[in-house]
């Protein structure tokens, strides 16, 4: 699949855009601050219907203007797919299939597949566990975009449960366990789909991960993924789903005092990690820069090649990663995405070692085909 069209109307700096774009390698060169992050982000939103730089819609809208709207033609197995998504921050995206409005996320999600491998990915492995779940969940819902409701879902019964939890905590409100029952079940059922999907994502991904990173690393290191959980391993475990929506339970009753008293959710999916190893040890706290960039990599490279072996090969996008690596790693890079069907790089500056391709240039906000 590839993108062969993108237009941006008040995206982020651009007040109006409009780019044809090759199979292949389409590099951006522009120097600090002039667009590039902008499109590629734009290209990600008609992907995933979020941006891998911010979790509100509010800075996606130029400063101005009331709304964004996107624009993408992707040619996929011979035929071609429109997409539009409004976005109106504070209300729900207006979304359009070729031509025809949809209300549903995943009429949309997944039509175009990118993965995007971003200076900020080094948190992938140095960060937080949130930017660990961001990952597993962009990759779900990208492989099967019904899951985008699953998470939806799930955030929903985590925010009513949460406010729940939050007004007898802090406003001394009684609690009422007959409403307490009915969001434990409500959040138990969201959760138990959640993960599952989770730790099958994580079990399907995994070889592929520990391929990438040995073609990146040179073959030196060997790195496992396990999806650590809040919920028991052994609840998890259990085939049958309703004794698994019963462990849950369980496990939210064995810590309802400190939840009532914190006013705040502390067992379910939002509260896991993916635990990245490397040589048996954590990464985080002990692989050096380079192995934790390469490690990033092997992230998005992995999935990349799942997504690839689920039969529809995502667009690539390499932001501005180029300057960030050593020449051996551009290298080994270079060599792992070269089968792409399409490549979109941004750079500062058109460095000798980019793969041969279109060039554009991207100048305060506007983009041209390069001479
Ligand atoms: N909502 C917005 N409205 C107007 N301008 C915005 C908005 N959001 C971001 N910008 C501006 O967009 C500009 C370009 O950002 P972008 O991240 O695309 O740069 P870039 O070319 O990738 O630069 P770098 O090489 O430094 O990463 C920035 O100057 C930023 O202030």
């Amino acid at each position: 699949m590839y993108l062969s069209r993108l237009e941006l109307t008040d995206f982020r700096s651009y007040r109006r855009a409009a780019l044809e774009l090759d199979p292949g390698v389409n590099v951006f060169v522009g120097s600090n601050g002039q667009g590039k992050t902008n499109l590629v982000e734009a290209v990600c939103y008609l992907a995933l219907l979020r941006s891998h730089r911010t979790a509100t819609d509010a800075p996606l809208v130029r400063q101005g203007s009331e709304r964004a709207v996107l624009h993408g033609e992707v040619l996929t197995s011979g035929r071609r797919i429109d997409l539009d998504v409004e976005i109106v921050p504070g209300r729900a995206n207006r979304l359009r299939v070729n031509g025809h409005a949809t209300r549903r996320a995943r009429d949309l999600v997944g039509i175009l597949r990118v993965v995007i491998f971003a200076p900020e990915d080094l948190a992938l492995v140095k960060g937080d566990p949130a930017a660990r779940r961001d990952y597993l969940d962009d990759v779900l819902v990208e492989l099967r975009p019904r899951l985008f409701a699953v998470r939806a879902e799930y955030e929903k019964a985590l925010r009513q449960r949460n406010a729940f939890l939050r007004a007898v905590a802090q406003d001394g409100q009684q609690v009422d366990r007959n409403s307490l029952d009915v969001w434990n079940l409500h959040f138990a059922r969201a959760a138990a789909a959640l993960l599952d999907a989770r730790r099958r994502l994580v079990h399907e991904l995994a070889p592929f991960v520990e391929k990438a990173y040995a073609a990146i690393s040179g073959g030196s290191g060997a790195v496992r993924l396990e999806y650590r959980s809040t919920v028991p391993e052994e609840v998890l475990q259990d085939a049958d789903e309703e004794t698994r929506i019963a462990g849950i339970l369980a496990a939210l009753r064995k810590v309802q005092d400190a939840e009532l008293a914190r006013g705040l959710t502390l067992v379910g999916p939002h509260r896991d990690d993916l635990n990245l190893e490397l040589d048996s040890r954590p990464a985080r706290g002990y692989a050096s820069h380079g192995e934790s960039w390469s490690y990033a990599l092997a992230l998005r490279l992995g999935a990349y090649e799942l997504l690839r072996s689920d039969g529809e090969t995502p667009v690539m996008i390499l932001d501005d990663v180029y300057a960030e690596l050593d020449q051996q790693r551009r290298r080994r890079l270079t060599g792992c995405v070269s089968g792409a069907e399409q490549l979109l790089i941004t750079s500062a500056v058109d460095e000798p070692d980019l793969p041969v391709g279109r060039r554009y240039v991207v100048h305060e906000s506007q983009v041209h085909v390069a001479d």
